[in-house]
């Protein structure tokens, strides 16, 4: 039986440290962190997650505001929201929230976002600067990845690491931590050939790939690492992962679950970046 490694334990310790903070800050009269969510539309997914990521902020003792746009809202609305956002020196992290409803250009809508706000690492400087090995904003679900590795016991430095997935906010910024974490990676998707025979030599498998419960064991390696990324609803309203959990549990080393396993650990890993977006403001302002 693998051990089951619960991102939503790990958020509670992580959230934790951050709660106490903000609190000293709030004790010593400093300026208390903000973010600010951006969300376009009614997509009841995206106002579900951009609920969870609000009570997340509220429980941290963050400050969040969302400012909900009109499905109809024009590229220039929306560009010149975030641009204020950049302006307003109270707000530290701007999140726009993904995807974007049809007609609106998300590539230039992101490229709009403060390179020093981004709190979700997808402007092309943080995403060059990830991939230079620079420091900078990383996604919050590949650093939510890489900590539940960690606390997996898995040490990536020779091992053969698989991600299955290759979008931008998910599988490829993934795949270039785990590169310089010393894997050697290998990055799958829908064109991939002989998908199974590629994922059964994975010592580290990452499944972010949106079908539910695709991994079964024949993809899955004896005694590897299983992160499950994928968050599907099924039919009766439950959630699922991408992975068979109960067909591969036995045989890997360790998996996460889903619900409770990437999905907490993204949301605390936004609350971690906007920290840090906090810190990087208050020094470059002289400690004001
Ligand atoms: N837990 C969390 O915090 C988060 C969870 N998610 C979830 O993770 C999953 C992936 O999200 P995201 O990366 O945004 O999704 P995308 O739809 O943007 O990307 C899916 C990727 O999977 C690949 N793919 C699709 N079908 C197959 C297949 N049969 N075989 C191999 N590869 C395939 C696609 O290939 P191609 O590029 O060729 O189209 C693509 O690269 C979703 O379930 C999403 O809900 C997403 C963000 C955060
Ligand atoms: N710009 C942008 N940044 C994102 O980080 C982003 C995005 N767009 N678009 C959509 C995806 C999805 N995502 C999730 C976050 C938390 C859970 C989460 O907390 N899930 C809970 C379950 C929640 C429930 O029960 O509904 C869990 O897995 O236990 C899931 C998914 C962030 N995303």
């Amino acid at each position: 039986m693998g051990k089951i490694i619960y991102g939503s334990e790990v958020s509670s310790e992580l959230r934790e440290e951050l709660r106490l903070e903000a609190e000293h800050l709030k004790q010593e009269g400093k300026r208390i962190p903000k973010l600010a969510v951006i969300l376009a539309g009614d997509n009841p997914a995206s106002l579900s997650y951009v609920k969870g990521k609000a009570k997340a902020c509220e429980a941290a003792g963050i400050l969040e505001e969302t400012f909900h746009l009109d499905g109809s809202v024009s590229q220039k609305e929306l560009e010149d929201l975030i641009h204020q956002c950049n302006e307003n020196a109270e707000i530290d992290g701007i999140l726009l929230q993904l995807p974007l409803p049809a007609g609106l250009d998300e590539n230039h809508a992101i490229e709009q976002i403060s390179p020093h706000k981004d709190v979700d690492g997808l402007h092309p400087l943080n995403f060059g600067k990830v991939h230079l090995g620079i420091p900078a904003f990383v996604p919050c679900t590949p650093l939510g990845i890489m900590e539940l590795l960690k606390r997996m016991g898995c040490d990536c430095d020779g091992k053969n690491a698989v991600v299955v997935g290759r979008s931008k906010l998910v599988g490829e910024p993934a795949a270039r931590l785990l590169l310089n974490a010393n894997a050697t990676v290998t990055i799958c998707h829908s064109h991939t050939k002989n998908l199974k025979e590629i994922c059964r030599n994975a010592d580290i498998l990452i499944a972010a790939v949106g079908k539910p419960r695709f991994f079964n064991h024949e993809y899955v390696k004896e005694g590897a690492y299983v992160i499950d990324v994928g968050i599907n609803r099924l039919a009766d309203g439950r959630l699922t992962g991408d992975v068979d959990f109960e067909d591969v549990k036995d045989l890997c080393a360790a998996i996460t679950p889903v619900p409770k396993g990437v999905g907490p650990m993204t949301i605390t890993m936004l609350l971690e970046n906007t920290m840090k977006a906090y810190r990087e403001a208050v020094n470059e302002s002289g400690g004001l």
